[in-house]
């Protein structure tokens, strides 16, 4: 068992945020690494330090144009740090996606020879692997493909005036750059234009980077060179904490061998999680690092507890008897609260849209590639004619809000388009309530209508204009998916798939709008692994279900000694190189380290006695906080 040093002094680490904001003074700008543990207070210090240089620095930053810079992982994160800061321009908050785009655009000329000589080198190396492998084959076909795709770029960037490029967009376009390639230009040129690095270093004297340990390595590593020749005019600050790297494209061994001048301030506290939870994680951390946080002294002891099902359990009544024995356990009756007051985590959006209840809408979104970005962001507009203007107005009649109707009828119904004409306005208004009537019979005697039904339905009414690529389904009978024929461009083959995917996905019941739209805007209490980074809660519930998901990234089995290491695992082990087993530790420090109060781990598996054993004998738990449940 590990021993939990109580400290006696909460504020043992107050001196980190001074060495900080020391590196950061302008005539003499060092450097400084601040790699800590979870809920050390990382965030915290960032804002703490670019509120001190607003206070010492503004006018100064001010007279020379100058900014600060903070990159961070998430359009949620900038949002957050962005508010803390007020919004102050004299802050340049962004996504490295966002930052990376701002330092080179315009770059028209040497963007397209980088675009041209990294094509021209995918090729060839397509055209080498293509050169062993068999004609026959699928993979051949993919790569022939692809060779093609490529060699069409190639002669399309003569054309090319201006790239474009949109850091939350599909970027589809014949100009746009994708998100790797801004990143991978932005490396390049970094690394290899002293003009980018002297913009960069006058625009921004002084940059911050979140959450680092997931920055893009080559990013980091042209950071790391600009920041070395432009010692003492330039200060680099970098936030992270490597136990917490669950991208696959961050810099491996970051902080080692780092210069002399650089500053590597150490915290040793957790400020988020109480005593238990940080004996669980010090002890999921033990065989990676030395890093072991204190608690708080004022933390209650809080609660960790470990629940095994086998794989033939239903999910949601085991879930169900969790929080149940979780209320018993903690006391906390909240556990019992459906409306969101734990958080759960399952490792995929699926998992959580089986259990909200919205899969048959989610699942043919998802697989279309075009369409995931946007479906995961709430963004596509056909989904959001949905969640903006039918589900409103529906909730709006169910409950007689007529203010609320006549708002949306107003902002979105043709129907009451301006017409100057008093009587005509009068017949639009009766027009439109009939209309507004009509659709609502769809849910009457508590029926839930199907997605198509309704959409259906508001276009025979004319009553809100339908979104574009939902006019086949709108205006015709639901059309059969097409065979795609040989001839036909991988365009079309891409644009079929989003038609067929919109097909199945609105054969969906209508009740899986709103159960998506809690998803999406935060209001369901699920949420995924990789997605609460940087988040805390009260209550979180891990779900671990190796079963449902999709990938090979992660194996909370292996993890949990209920399944071997592969032949691959261990040679990558005894190589020292990265692991499933490795990666799916650090995931599992970063969902568990979330909780502030009370933490429910929820497992299943296929040998559940071997996970009690292992997770026992790691010393991750206690007998009595291990429950097999059937
Ligand atoms: N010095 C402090 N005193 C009191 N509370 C603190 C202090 N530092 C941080 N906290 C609180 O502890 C919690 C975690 O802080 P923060 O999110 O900054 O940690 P972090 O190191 O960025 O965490 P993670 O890496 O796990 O996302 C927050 O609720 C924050 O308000």
């Amino acid at each position: 068992m590990v021993s939990i040093e109580q400290n006696d002094d909460n504020r043992v680490d107050d001196h980190v945020d001074e060495e900080i904001i020391n590196c950061l003074d302008l005539e003499r700008p060092k450097s400084f690494f601040l790699f800590a543990g979870a809920g050390s207070g990382k965030t915290k210090s960032l804002v703490t330090a670019l509120n001190k240089i607003r206070e010492n620095n503004y006018e100064q930053l001010r007279l020379k144009g100058q900014r600060v810079a903070v990159i961070t992982y998430t359009n949620a994160a900038c949002e957050e740090i962005g508010r803390r800061l007020d919004h102050d321009p004299l802050f340049s908050v962004s996504t490295i996606h966002s930052f990376v785009w701002e330092l080179i655009k315009g770059f028209d000329k040497d963007i397209k020879e980088w675009l041209y000589s990294n094509l021209k080198k995918q090729i060839t190396d397509l055209e080498e692997e293509q050169g062993k492998g068999r004609p026959t084959s699928k993979a051949y076909a993919d790569r022939q493909k692809s060779i093609e795709v490529k060699n069409k770029r190639i002669i399309n960037l003569e054309n090319i005036k201006r790239f474009t490029y949109n850091p939350n967009g599909l970027n589809q376009d014949k100009e746009s750059l994708n998100h790797s390639e801004v990143i991978n230009i932005g490396a390049y040129f970094l690394k290899n234009k002293s003009l980018l690095q002297k913009i960069l270093i006058s625009k921004f004297p002084i940059l911050l980077v979140d959450e680092s340990q997931d920055t893009n390595k080559d990013l980091i590593d042209a950071l790391f060179e600009v920041e070395q020749r432009n010692r003492g005019v330039f200060s680099l600050g970098l936030f992270g904490d490597t136990m917490q790297r669950i991208y696959s494209d961050g810099k491996v061994d970051l902080g080692n061998n780092l210069p002399e001048s650089w500053k590597k301030p150490v915290k040793k506290m957790n400020h988020r999680c109480p005593p238990r939870i940080i004996k669980l994680i010090n002890k999921i951390r033990s065989v990676v690092d030395e890093q072991e946080q204190r608690a708080r002294t004022d933390k209650e002891e809080g609660f960790a507890h470990f629940f095994i099902f086998p794989l033939s359990a239903d999910r949601i009544t085991a879930e169900k008897l969790v929080t149940e024995r979780m209320a018993e356990i903690t006391g906390d009756q909240k556990w019992l609260d459906a409306n969101a007051a734990y958080t759960s985590l399952t490792l995929e959006h699926h998992m959580a849209a089986t259990r909200l209840g919205f899969s048959e809408l989610f699942k043919p979104l998802y697989k279309t590639d075009r369409l995931r970005t946007g479906l995961l962001e709430g963004s596509l507009p056909e989904l959001n004619f949905f969640t903006e203007i039918v589900l409103p107005i529906i909730d709006a009649i169910k409950i007689g809000d007529k203010f609320a109707i006549a708002r949306i009828a107003r902002k979105h119904s043709p129907l009451l388009r301006i017409n100057r004409d008093e009587k005509e306005q009068l017949l639009q208004i009766k027009n439109a309530e009939e209309a507004i009537n009509q659709l609502s019979l769809l849910w009457s005697e508590n029926k839930d209508p199907l997605c198509i039904d309704v959409i259906k339905c508001v276009a025979e009414l004319n009553l809100f204009d339908i979104p574009d690529s939902l006019y086949p389904f709108a205006y015709q009978p639901l059309m059969q998916s097409e065979t795609v024929d040989d001839e036909t461009s991988d365009d079309q083959d891409k644009e079929n798939d989003v038609l067929d995917s919109w097909g199945e996905c609105l054969k969906a019941p209508f009740s899986q709008i709103k159960a998506y739209a809690s998803y999406i805007n935060g209001t369901s209490k699920f949420m995924t692994h990789q997605g609460v980074k940087g988040l805390e809660f009260p209550r979180v519930m891990v779900i671990i279900d190796d079963s449902s998901a999709g990938g090979f990234l992660f194996s909370y089995e292996k993890l949990f000694g209920a399944k071997e290491k592969t032949k691959t695992d261990v040679e990558n082990e005894l190589a020292g190189r990265d692991s499933t087993i490795h990666r799916t530790r650090r995931l599992f420090y970063v969902t568990c380290s979330r909780a502030t109060e009370s933490l429910a781990i929820v497992a299943y598996s296929e040998k559940p006695e071997a996970v009690k054993k292992h997770v026992i004998e790691e010393g991750w738990f206690e007998e009595n906080e291990v429950e097999v449940l059937l």
